[in-house]
């Protein structure tokens, strides 16, 4: 194992960073990461000895659109790849195999592949993930992982989803903002899809907004939240999917 795991993720929330993290802590001494959530990201043509851990979270059961449309100008160029699809305790259903097929088009080798819990960034079931438990698991799956690529195993996992992919067109919101707004401008500035205009942060361009939840989580002054309807109707939704802890998964 190279002693470097590169860490390429699309995060808004932070999630699917940590559980990348986490993985990536199994598997060798030192990480340097790339955000795909920075519009300015240069993108880069990896090296074939590069082992380049890639984690994205699921957006209806897919890969976000604005996440596919920026891996789609990196190249793997023989790079070993790590898929790591994170989901919010619902379901992942074809974000595995999306990022999968996206990473093979790019030149990538997918040697692993794997389906973390991180706490939904919208209602928040999976509270808490990941949490110990899940650090201990993350590290076991980063060595096994390490003692595949040490073999030299070139064989890539099959991992689950359907072809084609679900359809998912997003959801028909964006976060409104209250009273409490300062006017600070975090949120223009961190926005991933630059829906916030910097020089009126209390607005949202609806046209660009993917709802991936960072500007209501970063807010120092919690102004921004989603339409309370919307919201509970989705806790109400998605409450039954809380009943039970769901498991890590790994494909080898
Ligand atoms: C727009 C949107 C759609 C989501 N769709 C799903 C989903 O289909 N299934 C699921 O289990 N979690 C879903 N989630 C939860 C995220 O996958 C989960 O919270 C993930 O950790 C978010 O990654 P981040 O913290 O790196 O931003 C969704 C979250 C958002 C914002």
């Amino acid at each position: 194992m190279p002693q470097t795991i590169k860490i390429l993720h699309f995060s808004p929330t932070g999630g699917a960073r940590r559980v990348a993290l986490l993985l990536a802590k199994g598997m060798a001494p030192n990480v340097r990461e790339y955000d795909l959530c920075d519009p300015q990201a240069e993108p880069t043509v990896f090296h074939p000895d590069d082992v380049v851990l890639v984690a994205g979270p699921a957006y209806g059961g897919r890969l976000p659109a604005m996440m596919t449309g920026r891996l789609k100008k990196w190249q793997g160029n023989g790079a070993r790849a790590v898929a790591a699809a994170v989901y919010g305790g619902r379901a992942y259903e074809d974000t595995l195999i999306e990022l999968s097929d996206l990473l093979r088009g790019q030149g990538f080798r997918v040697m692993a592949a794997a389906a973390l819990l991180a706490e939904h960034s919208i209602v928040h079931i999976a509270a808490g993930r990941p949490d110990e438990q899940d650090a201990r698991q993350l590290g076991a799956f980063g060595r096994q992982i390490a003692a595949k690529l040490d073999h030299g195993s070139q064989e890539e996992p099959a991992v689950p989803g359907s072809h084609p992919y679900k359809e998912w067109s997003g959801m028909p919101a964006v976060p409104q903002v209250s009273e409490a707004c300062t006017g600070c401008g975090l949120c223009a500035e961190k926005c991933p899809a630059r829906a916030i205009p910097t020089g009126q942060p209390d607005t949202t361009d609806p046209s660009r907004c993917i709802l991936c939840m960072r500007c209501v989580a970063i807010c120092p002054q919690q102004a921004r939240a989603l339409p309370a309807p919307m919201l509970e109707a989705l806790r109400g939704k998605l409450a039954p999917f809380d009943a039970e802890r769901r498991e890590n998964e790994l494909f080898l």
